[in-house]
């Protein structure tokens, strides 16, 4: 068996072009255009690209982008002051600050100092707490990406045991939660869990986030399981060329395609999502702002 490919980079396409005529459409009526600022604090090479693709898509959105370099010494005093300035700048609807931070700075207490409502990342402990409780939030954007693509893949997910590989803040907790929201049967599993490929083996929906390359092996899977592969890592590939590399996922790809029903590939699966939902987020925190109906299947 071949398991159909998510194709993560067309699926984004088409939340930015939902997202695109939905602003049109609040520029032209309301007269409102969603902001959105990024900070970046330092000179990380894969930061500072993810940075340059996100106001990229915002201006192609048709939003306002607003870029926040700051130098790799800066204090946490003066990330903290910036951020107090974008809270209260009625033009910014969206603050994101791009992870990971220099390690002087404490990370927790700069996402808890952004406004709860422009907290496009739903990372903060209010929208974290929000969306444990089952209210509205914002959410974060690689857990909303995965589920969007699994509603579409699949429709109604109600009743699907679903097995979560990794308990970070930033995906697998809130992956969690959100398959919790859809009514699965959630597992989180991790690096203590007994019998990991028995408990995967279980699962219809398997989300891998572990952050270690081809992990989940291909006899993990049960046959005709959806498979959506959060990992992002390099490796080498001297097949490339010398000092050459690429990315593959959590999942050894290779072998989990002949028993899944479908899968996401690395590069070009989850990844894009991540973007496209920022903007989704910015969008709705904008129109939540302004007391304006929110677009539907965004959230
Ligand atoms: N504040 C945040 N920081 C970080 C987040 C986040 O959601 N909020 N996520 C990641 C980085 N990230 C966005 O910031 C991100 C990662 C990967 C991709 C992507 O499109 N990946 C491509 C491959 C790209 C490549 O060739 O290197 C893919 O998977 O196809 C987009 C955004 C950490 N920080």
């Amino acid at each position: 068996m071949t398991a159909t490919l998510i194709d993560g980079k067309a699926f984004a396409a088409l939340i930015r072009e939902k997202v695109a005529t939905h602003v049109a459409r609040i520029k032209e009526a309301q007269g409102v255009t969603p902001g959105l600022a990024v900070v970046l604090v330092g000179d990380d090479p894969a930061s500072e690209v993810y940075v340059r693709s996100k106001g990229k898509q915002t201006v192609e959105a048709g939003m306002n982008s607003f870029e926040h370099k700051l130098p790799v010494d800066t204090t946490q005093e003066a990330l903290l002051e910036l951020i107090e300035t974008l809270n209260a700048d009625p033009s910014v609807h969206g603050i994101l600050v791009q992870l990971p931070l220099p390690s002087h700075l404490d990370e927790s207490l700069v996402i808890n100092a952004i406004d709860p409502a422009k907290d496009v990342d739903g990372f903060h402990i209010s929208n974290v707490g929000l969306l444990a409780t089952g209210q509205k939030s914002m959410v974060p954007c690689t857990p909303l990406g995965c589920v969007m693509m699994l509603r579409d893949q699949l429709g109604d997910l109600s009743g699907k045991d679903a097995v979560v590989i990794g308990r970070s803040n930033i995906v697998g907790k809130p992956m969690a939660q959100l398959l919790l929201r859809e009514s699965c049967t959630v597992t989180i599993a991790h690096s203590r869990t007994k019998d990991l490929p028995e408990v995967v083996k279980r699962a219809d929906i398997v989300v891998a986030a572990v952050g270690r390359a081809n992990f989940v092996q291909g006899d993990w899977i049960k046959p005709g399981a959806t498979v959506i592969d959060v990992g992002i890592n390099r490796i080498p590939a001297p097949e490339r060329g010398e000092g050459k590399s690429r990315l593959v996922g959590d999942v050894d790809f290779a072998a989990a395609k002949e028993v899944a029903g479908a899968i996401t590939p690395v590069p070009g699966g989850v990844g894009p999502m991540t973007i496209a939902c920022l903007l989704a987020n910015t969008l709705t925190a904008c129109c939540r702002a302004h007391g304006l109906a929110e677009p539907d299947g965004l959230t």
